[in-house]
């Protein structure tokens, strides 16, 4: 089975990095907005019209291509010629588990000490996780005051924020509203249910522009709408246990607990402006702290096959800054 690489991170001296769109991440890539063409009259108008209608057939085109075997076998030969300088080392991944797992307990932890008065239930189940926190600060009320996003920032020195794309007619994108990022950073997670292989995700797939497929064929929905939000709830409300969450809902909301949980909103990059981050996934190890598990924006979408949980996080290509967009790249090429 070919296997995707994922994309590597460019050495200063490399050439540009390729834009390979042989395979999407999205399972439903390629539905790109199109433009409705204003109604006009009138001769002095004809070449206008004719103008809107090529640049919606260009649209449509740009969107429609990565579908396109044959333009996808064409570009398959072009991309080979500018791969080859992508370094052995770089195919398996831009930072190791360890460095992964490192900035989420790091921002979790944060998260759940700025918090502990909503912790009481867990804290009474559990009293020796509250002493691994410490007892509540004057400080730390102040930062849950102040909400998770200040927490981020004090944990990990950037913010995150959903608003208008920099991209044309490309929606809703995420920027680096706040602080700086360096290369190699954890700066998002991709929220969502995850299905495995032969699990049923036909009538959620359904037009739905968030599923994203890892490189083994494990799905993630990261759809905030419709049967998908209602999936990912009744998951998340299965898997609980006690006073202890499995998994965060709030991403489901315009006020997530956990900031980094907007992944899905992340756009593909352009000519223009080129990947800043990628996506990479990991797996949650038996040892993730249980008290932690309320951060994890990833549920299972049932329990037959046993393993891990699958989550996807964005690691930074460069160093970004304040005002920046993250842009990732929805193709990948197939070996
Ligand atoms: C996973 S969603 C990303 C969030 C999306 N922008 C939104 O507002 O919901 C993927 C969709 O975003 C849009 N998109 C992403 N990158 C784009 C780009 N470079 N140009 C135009 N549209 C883009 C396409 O509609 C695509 O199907």
């Amino acid at each position: 089975m070919p296997r995707p690489p994922p994309p590597s991170i460019p050495s200063p001296s490399a050439p540009p990095a390729p834009k390979p769109p042989i395979a999407s991440r999205y399972a439903n890539s390629g539905a790109l907005p199109g433009r409705r063409l204003a109604a006009t009259h009138g001769g002095g108008h004809v070449a206008g019209l004719r103008g809107a209608m090529l640049r919606g057939l260009r649209r449509r085109w740009a969107a429609y291509r990565y579908r396109f075997v044959p333009w996808l076998a064409l570009n398959l030969r072009r991309q080979r010629r500018t791969l080859r300088y992508v370094p052995e080392s770089s195919q398996d991944k831009i930072i190791t588990d360890e460095a992964v797992l490192e900035t989420l307990l790091r921002a979790f932890a944060a998260l759940f000490a700025s918090d502990l008065g909503r912790q009481a239930p867990v804290l009474a189940a559990r009293p020796e996780i509250g002493r691994k926190y410490g007892e509540p600060e004057p400080g730390r009320c102040e930062e849950a005051a102040r909400g998770p996003q200040e927490v981020l920032f004090q944990a990990l020195g950037f913010g995150l924020a959903r608003r208008h794309s920099s991209l044309p007619a490309a929606g809703t994108g995420v920027f680096l509203s706040r602080g700086g990022a360096r290369r190699g950073a954890v700066v998002a997670m991709y929220p969502g249910t995850v299905y495995r292989k032969h699990e049923p995700i036909f009538f959620q797939s359904l037009g739905n522009p968030f599923i994203f497929r890892c490189i083994d064929g494990v799905l993630i929905d990261g759809n905030d709408k419709g049967l998908s939000r209602a999936v990912y709830r009744s998951c998340s409300r299965r898997d609980q246990l006690g006073p202890f969450q499995m998994s965060d809902v709030s991403w489901l909301t315009a006020a997530p607990q956990n900031p980094l949980a907007v992944g899905q909103y992340v756009n593909n990059c352009s000519y223009e402006k080129a990947a800043n981050v990628c996506y990479q996934e990991f797996d949650v190890p038996s040892c993730f702290p249980v008290e932690l598990k309320q951060y994890l924006p990833n549920i299972v979408y049932s329990h037959d096959i046993q393993s891990p949980l699958r989550c996807v996080v964005l690691v930074t290509l460069r160093d970004i800054k304040q005002g920046e967009e993250l842009l990732s790249n929805y193709y990948t090429v197939i070996n």
